[in-house]
């Protein structure tokens, strides 16, 4: 199976378009006692309980005050929901939904489960997509008439069927999914640049809210305020649009097979990730259901798991709300931010090089604890090159760039040396970065007087120790191959200077 399509796919919105945006795990049973605290005391900064007074068609219910998903390990909502899915049509299945240790509550094998079995089986009847109907047709009408892409579409058809509690078919669904997605969409301004300074997903996530903000206010200004009595503010505001995303981001599944359409798979979306499982869900044409195809063999009892994508544990903490336990993602990444700078005597030349091929004079570039990428290499070499290497800077350029098919794998002897200890120290900079939020983490908002403020802190700030400690590892393992490198240029070519010097004692 194809990975990156059937991933539960996260997308960043750029009003009202779409792109994708990869993701993966394993063993986080550390994480389930700061939920389990942070649940109990009852913070939630989003409490989406809406009492409007809407009059549509069918919205008696909207006027009641209707409480959104339930507490992301509540067992008796996924009950009510697993009978329910039964009586519409889910056959019988080897795995019910139980609290788990990695991930709240998951899919627990009832029976063995032997390696290459196909499981689930939930027809499309059971999947919402852009195409499902809507309790309150009038509302999805409009939408349609607007040509709302799927994302947006689907994060306001949610809204609206959790607004309509009882009276829309999918209540059961909704009941069950969590209040509070643990997304970087629920940290607020201030908690990211306090935690995620050090992180490049700092910036990705600020690129992530906002983005969520902008759909939402263009829905608003193009569309919600021209029908306030269909999508009254009550109900359709930027504190239920986070939800509703949150949700998209963390569960929406991409069907190959279904040429990529998204849709909610429940039953399916209680499987948690893990990142040394290989098996992602589809749909199965022969079957006419989605099915994932498991990699190993289960025994009662076990969860099963399947992979989010190759992701990193900064792209996991993103969508997800979890970092994997240090050192159990291989696809584990951190982004390295280089820049051009600006008293080069050549900037302007090396940025007009660089924009030609859509980068910029800071350019982030992923490192693993494998290596790095080409790219960077390339990039590298431009940032050192002298003046008396203008001829080359499209062809480095290009090379820095994954938008070419030009050849990636330059090689520059005479400026390799400088090229690696331009990495070395930026590399080195970014390290000391982590080590002083590491460091100050220690003694960091232990003055909080207010209990649930102070377990939502300690909750995000064990989170960002997490992401920050995988990231800083990665950090120095490259630092270790940089200077191994460097070091060995060197005695290279010390050891050709003093051969020189013989050769000229010699001929004296
Ligand atoms: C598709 S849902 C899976 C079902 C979810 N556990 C539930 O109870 O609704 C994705 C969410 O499950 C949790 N999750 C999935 N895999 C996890 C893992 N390996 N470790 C910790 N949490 C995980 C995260 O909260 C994530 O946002």
């Amino acid at each position: 199976m194809a990975e990156a399509s059937v991933i539960l796919k996260s997308t960043s919105i750029p009003s009202f378009s779409q792109g994708p945006n990869p993701f993966t795990h394993r063993n986080t049973t550390h994480y389930h006692n700061f939920r389990t605290v942070f649940k109990k005391n009852g913070y939630s900064s989003l409490n989406v309980c809406c009492s409007s007074s809407v009059s549509t068609t069918n919205d008696t219910t909207r006027t009641q005050k209707v409480s959104w998903g339930c507490d992301i390990d509540s067992l008796e909502n996924a009950s009510a929901l697993q009978q329910w899915l039964m009586n519409k049509g889910l056959p019988p299945q080897k795995m019910a939904i139980q609290r788990v240790d990695v991930g709240e509550r998951g899919l627990v094998a009832l029976k063995n489960i032997r390696k290459g079995e196909k499981l689930l089986f939930v027809p499309p009847s059971l999947f919402i997509t852009a195409d499902s109907e809507w309790t309150c047709p009038e509302a999805g009408e409009v939408l349609g008439r607007y040509n709302v892409p799927d994302w947006p579409l689907l994060a306001t058809y949610l809204i609206s069927e959790a607004s309509c509690g009882t009276s829309s078919r999918w209540n059961n669904y909704i009941s069950a999914l969590p209040r509070q997605p643990y997304s970087l969409l629920y940290w607020t301004r201030s908690e990211l640049d306090r935690y995620l300074e050090a992180s490049q997903i700092r910036e990705r996530a600020i690129e992530r809210i906002n983005n969520v903000t902008g759909t939402y206010n263009d829905l608003k200004l193009r569309i919600f305020s021209r029908y306030p009595s269909l999508f009254p503010d009550e109900v359709f505001n930027i504190e239920t649009f986070k939800w509703s995303f949150g949700i998209l981001f963390s569960r929406l599944v991409r069907l190959p097979s279904l040429e990529g359409r998204v849709a909610l798979v429940p039953w399916a979306d209680m499987l948690n990730h893990s990142c040394v499982v290989d098996t992602f869900l589809d749909y199965d044409r022969s079957s006419q259901g989605v099915v994932f195809t498991t990699d190993r063999a289960y025994q009662p009892g076990e969860q099963v798991f399947i992979s989010y994508g190759k992701k990193s544990n900064g792209e996991l903490l993103l969508s997800y709300g979890f970092v994997p336990r240090e050192g159990t993602n291989p696809r584990d990444a951190v982004e390295l931010s280089l820049s051009i700078k600006k008293s080069d005597k050549c900037y302007k030349e090396k940025m007009e090089a660089l924009e030609k091929y859509g980068l910029s004079v800071s350019q982030c570039f992923p490192l693993q604890i494998s290596g790095w990428p080409l790219e960077l290499m390339a990039y590298a070499y431009l940032a050192v090159s002298p003046p008396s290497r203008n001829k080359q800077f499209e062809e480095m350029a290009a090379a820095a760039s994954n938008k070419t098919i030009s050849k990636k794998d330059l090689s520059y002897p005479e400026l390799e040396e400088n090229a690696l200890q331009f990495i070395l120290d930026t590399c080195e900079s970014s390290i000391s970065k982590y080590s002083k939020f590491l460091q100050a983490s220690g003694s960091m908002d232990l003055d909080v007087t207010n209990p649930k403020l102070l377990n939502r802190k300690v909750f995000l700030k064990q989170l960002a120790v997490d992401l920050c400690t995988s990231e800083q590892r990665i950090l120095f393992r490259t630092q270790y191959i940089l200077r191994r490198r460097l070091r060995d240029i060197r005695s290279g070519e010390l050891k050709a200077l003093r051969l020189f010097d013989g050769f000229k004692r010699l001929f004296k």
